[in-house]
């Protein structure tokens, strides 16, 4: 597929209204995401960090609005079309085949290339991810929390998706297993160009990693702006990073 066109947003919300049967969780949210770039989304429980994630992957009651993708309108698309497109989602939790083995669950994740590019797709995601190679006869089951993660990504990355949604991928890992996926997500975006749209508990690495946060109260974007300067908004610190609102922070 042909990249995106320079001035475009890979990804573009346009006052997007989505949430369940029971009606909308996300009132009117728009942003927009180049390639390249990772978003974190911020906010507190039930705010629709979730929902949102999975509103851009077609998987929730649309109510209004519209997801576009390299400028097409996608709204009307199923997640496995949004999946062709180059849209990757990598829910929240355990989500690999935990007694296959390494290499199966990658051929798993690329069912649906065609039958003769798997096995290259495969070698393609051993050699990115060296853990991987190690234990691709392994059962997935027996790899470290964060080796699962970097599984569950390479599970969806295997198709060459150019938007990764992740949510809350480093959960239930030690500090230093989450610092190794943050590494991987920066590493995706900065070398192949990914864009990623996250939602993370871990927010201080989360940022760090970040272009872009926005933040979600109720359904609403509450605050957009570039990571770094939202992680020291006093707002923000206070609210979600447990930090104390310092005079220099408020100054
Ligand atoms: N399958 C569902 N059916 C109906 N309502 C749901 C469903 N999943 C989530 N909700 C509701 O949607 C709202 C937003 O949930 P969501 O999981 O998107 O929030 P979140 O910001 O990700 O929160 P958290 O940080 O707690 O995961 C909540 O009120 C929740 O109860």
């Amino acid at each position: 597929m042909s990249p995106p066109l320079p001035d475009l947003p890979l990804l573009e919300l346009r006052d997007l209204r989505a949430g369940y049967a029971a009606g909308p969780i996300l009132h009117g949210v728009s942003f927009s995401l180049a390639a390249g770039r990772i978003a974190t989304l911020l906010g507190g429980n039930g705010a629709g960090k979730s929902t949102l994630l999975r509103a851009v992957y077609g998987a929730n009651r649309h109510y209004g609005g519209a997801v576009l993708f390299e400028g097409r309108d996608i709204t009307a698309l199923s997640p496995p079309r949004r999946l062709a497109l180059g849209i990757g989602f990598v829910p929240q939790g355990r989500c690999n085949f935990a007694a296959m083995t390494v290499a199966e669950n990658l051929l798993m994740g690329g069912y649906t290339l065609k039958r003769t590019e798997r096995e290259a797709a495969i070698a393609a995601m051993l050699e990115r991810f060296p853990v991987l190679a190690r234990k691709a006869g392994e059962a997935a089951g027996n790899l470290s929390g964060g080796e699962q993660q970097v599984l569950e990504m390479a599970m969806v990355l295997i198709t060459g998706p150019r938007l990764l949604l992740l949510d809350e991928p480093s959960l239930g890992l030690s500090p230093r297993m989450q610092a190794e996926v943050f590494a991987t997500v920066a590493g995706l975006a900065r070398e192949s160009g990914v864009a990623v749209l996250m939602v993370e508990q871990n927010l201080r690495g989360a940022l760090a990693i970040s272009d872009t946060a926005i933040v979600l109260e109720m359904g609403r974007k509450f605050l957009e702006g570039p990571a770094a300067e939202v992680a020291v908004d006093p707002r923000i610190r206070h609210a979600y990073l447990g930090g104390n609102v310092t005079a220099a922070d408020a100054a």
